[in-house]
């Protein structure tokens, strides 16, 4: 066994390579090394007639006659469909230009990087997606017309062309007769070129960039103390159509003044005089004043709509992506809940549209209405005057119960919706496991306080929307009453008793359509506060800084002295683990059930990061590589194949919607996808269903694989590739899988005897570490003879 621990230091050269040993005495059980090492025959699969009508793929018989192992089937006709996406150059030749353009500003940055959480648009080619991904990289770009080379300064360059063949260089100098560029095609050697052939070429738009500073981690912090930022600085950057908005409002609430100055007038001067004239020229100039009342009502609710719906795109926008970059050990637990947080985003909205905004817009203007009142009826005005901070110290008084109720409702609402998905997502099971007694029981009990809470928000909030328009009809009552005995005084008149009570109705208005919205503006606020704590989740890409462009490394993995807990879980999943996977290297890897397999997986793609110790890519601990770059290199496909709502095509080709049709054939081919599509009269447009439903748990996984494989990794990680197919669609994957693997790294996670043919060393794991790590023969010889039981045995932390 020491022979097989010394783990890195060993290679197998000598041991047998992958598939030559496809014989029934190798077939074991892996699963579980401490128990008996049983033969399995590997059953040699039934060719079905599939397999046959297929002429492209040999039959598991031929397969098997055709070469002793896996790896001698040249004769796969897809190798000549199509080249592996390594050798062809698919990306767009403006992210090549942007590219470029970094590195011409002094910055290095993969495509990778660039791409990454690049938004569809159109896909990658189209300009807008392109510029948005190099702002979103740290450059600051703009896409200029300049219709001819001569209305480019030499001072700004280096820029981009875009070519009317819809292709783009870069342009780096510029002289009478001739110009220098760079194609991205050609690498990054500049050329020099007759300047009025470019300019035949030059569709007559030009890109120009420049690197932003970076701040460092200092900044940082005080970015942090400024939370909701994502938020507040939307909003601000709003504020110009905000300053129309209030403007508008201005004026449409002097414009409220002239109709009970109007009335006012008619009732004191035209009906005692019987001034019809003056009567007609007060009607035709209040009306102008309604039409103009009517526009530019109308004009600040287009404002405020726009202005609401453009942040609303914005920081929906920066919410998901936020969303899907959040680090997977910071991620809440419950799906459901995430999903109610986000839901709760639509709350926030309406604090910032239109009605929400108008009303808070109006309130300062009731200070004017009570300073008229005062001109008009003089002691009167202490009626709306009084009345005004009493419903506000009512109305404020309201809001603690009103936030509880509010905060409570929110956590049931949660809890109603995480339970909800849950049920949905595992409804077969809730029926298979007569379960549904239990769920209808938990989700009465959930709708219950949830109702509750909700009824008690309402009884709040009614009381205060009830409260205020008490408070304006006293205020109405009161001042009819005060202004009677005024009139009777001989301090007021009839015209001014009917203006007075116009202006103090205006004056309470905004307080009831403000106490309306207080249960509103609480939800946005406990919305804000809880997409807040989203929105501070640290991200896969937090220290940007450290991210550095590795192009050209070996595609070796290591971990050193790699220790990981889950969070929340004491016990660790991963203890002191150290290999070497050294580049093209076929690895695989077997022990008992949740000894630790699929969480190394995940940390090598940096799905988690480790508590203790390090992943290396190349030597690079993969910390400091960028997300997107990291994931290129290393194919994952883990255990649990999730496809999303659409067809077979776009599942395969999630990564880039417009990769190569040969790309995804050779994928599709390799994982064993063109075998069922062929079948079905959609072909690769055949529909998955939500979650991938509609296909088998064989198809699912075929097409999981196929998306791995897409963009041809130099390192696959394969997490129990074929644990759902049969013995026939597994062999024929294995045997595909063998010929395009042999210059990659491979990394196959599996309990199946039969799969270990890919592999020439085998790593065995055990309650989170590794309990043996060597060539395959002296490895599987090991646990034939029981010399690995005891230390396979669960540890007791
Ligand atoms: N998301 C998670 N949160 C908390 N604990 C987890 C999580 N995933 C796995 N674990 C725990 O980590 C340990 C290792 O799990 P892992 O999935 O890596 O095992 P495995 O060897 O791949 O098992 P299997 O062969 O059954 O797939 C287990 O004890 C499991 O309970």
């Amino acid at each position: 066994m020491s022979e097989m621990n010394s783990r890195t230091e060993q290679t197998d050269n000598d041991e047998t390579t992958a598939g030559n040993s496809t014989k029934p005495d190798d077939a074991r059980d892996m699963t579980t090394p401490d128990t008996d090492v049983q033969a399995e025959a590997l059953q040699q699969p039934e060719a079905g007639p599939d397999s046959h009508e297929d002429e492209s793929v040999p039959s598991p018989k031929d397969a098997s006659d055709a070469s002793d192992g896996l790896q001698g089937s040249s004769a796969i006709p897809w190798k000549t469909i199509a080249p592996a996406p390594a050798d062809v150059d698919y990306e767009s030749p403006l992210l090549r230009c942007l590219v470029v353009l970094f590195s011409l500003h002094g910055r290095t940055i993969s495509i990778e990087k660039l791409k990454g959480g690049l938004p569809e648009h159109g896909g990658p080619s189209h300009t807008s997606a392109c510029l948005r991904a190099a702002m979103q990289a740290g450059m600051n770009v703009r896409a200029v017309h300049r219709q001819k080379l001569e209305n480019i300064s030499t001072l700004t360059l280096p820029c981009i062309l875009l070519l009317k063949t819809k292709g783009a260089c870069v342009l780096t100098g510029l002289n009478d007769k001739t110009a220098e560029i760079i194609f991205p095609e050609t690498g990054g050697t500049p050329i020099e070129i007759l300047r009025y052939k470019l300019e035949e070429e030059y569709a007559g738009y030009a890109i120009f960039g420049k690197v932003e500073g970076r701040l460092d981690k200092r900044a940082s912090e005080i970015k942090l103390l400024k939370a909701k930022r994502w938020f507040w600085g939307t909003i601000w950057h709003y504020l110009p159509i905000y300053k129309h908005v209030g403007v508008a409002s201005l004026v449409i609430n002097l414009l409220a003044i002239v109709s009970p100055l109007f009335f006012m007038n008619v009732y004191d001067r035209v009906v005692p005089n019987n001034a019809l004239d003056t009567l007609w020229v007060l009607a035709i100039g209040i009306a102008i004043a309604y039409l103009f009342d009517f526009i530019l009502r109308n004009l600040r609710s287009y404002f405020c709509d726009v202005a609401g719906k453009n942040a609303d795109i914005i920081l929906a926008s920066r919410l998901m992506q936020h969303l899907m970059s959040i680090r997977l050990d910071n991620k809440p637990d419950s799906t459901g809940t995430l999903a109610n947080n986000l839901r709760e985003f639509e709350s926030l909205r309406e604090f910032f549209s239109s009605t929400t905004l108008l009303a808070i817009i109006d309130l300062p203007f009731l200070f004017v209405f009570i300073a008229l009142v005062g001109f008009i009826g003089g002691p009167m005005l202490f009626v709306p005057a009084l009345a005004v901070p009493l419903v506000v110290i009512i109305g404020w008084l309201l809001q603690y119960p009103l936030q509880r109720a509010i905060e409570s409702g929110y956590k049931e609402g949660a809890q109603k919706n995480a339970l909800l998905i849950e049920i949905l997502n595992g409804i077969e099971t809730v029926k298979t496991s007569q379960a549904e007694g239990r769920m209808q029981r938990m989700w009465e009990r959930v709708v219950g306080m949830s109702a509750r809470s909700n009824s008690h928000t309402k009884t709040l909030a009614n009381f205060s929307i009830t409260m205020s328009m008490l408070a304006a009809q006293l205020v109405s009552m009161i001042i009819i009453v005060w202004g009677v005995h005024r009139i009777g005084a001989g301090d007021l008149t009839m015209g001014g008793l009917i203006a007075c009570n116009i202006l103090a109705g205006r004056a309470m208005a905004p307080l009831s359509q403000v106490a309306a919205m207080l249960s509103r503006l609480q939800q946005s606020r406990m919305a804000l506060k809880s997409l807040d704590l989203l929105m501070t989740l640290p991200t896969e890409r937090a220290d940007d800084s450290a991210s550095l462009c590795y192009v050209g490394l070996a595609p070796s993995l290591a971990a050193e002295e790699l220790s990981f807990r889950y969070p929340g879980n004491e016990r660790l999943a991963l203890e002191n683990v150290n290999f070497l996977f050294r580049p093209g290297e076929k690895i695989g890897i077997i022990g008992k059930m949740g000894s630790g397999k699929s969480t190394l997986g995940k940390l090598i793609v940096g799905l988690y990061q480790p508590s203790e110790g390090a992943v290396k890519l190349g030597g690079v601990d993969i910390r400091q590589m960028d997300v997107a770059e990291l994931r290129s290199r290393a194919g994952y496909v883990s255990q649990d194949n999730y496809l999303f709502y659409g067809n077979v095509r776009e599942n395969i080709a999630i990564s880039n919607p417009n990769a190569d049709d040969n790309a995804i054939l050779r994928a599709a081919t390799i994982a064993g996808v063109t075998d069922f599509v062929q079948a079905h009269p959609a072909g690769f447009g055949m529909p998955v269903g939500e979650r991938g439903m509609a296909l088998s748990g064989g198809q699912r996984q075929s097409v999981a694989l196929a998306r791995a494989l897409l963009n041809d990794p130099e390192i696959l990680i394969l997490d129990e590739p074929s644990s759902n197919m049969d013995n026939g669609a597994e062999f024929q994957f294995k045997h595909r899988l063998a010929t395009i693997i042999k210059d990659k790294t491979l990394v196959l996670i599996t309990h199946r005897m039969s799969m270990i043919d890919l592999v020439d060393r085998l790593v065995v794991m055990d309650s989170g570490r590794i309990i043996a790590d060597g060539p395959k023969a002296a490895v599987l010889n090991a646990l034939k003879n029981e010399q690995l039981r005891a230390a396979a045995k669960p540890r007791t932390m």
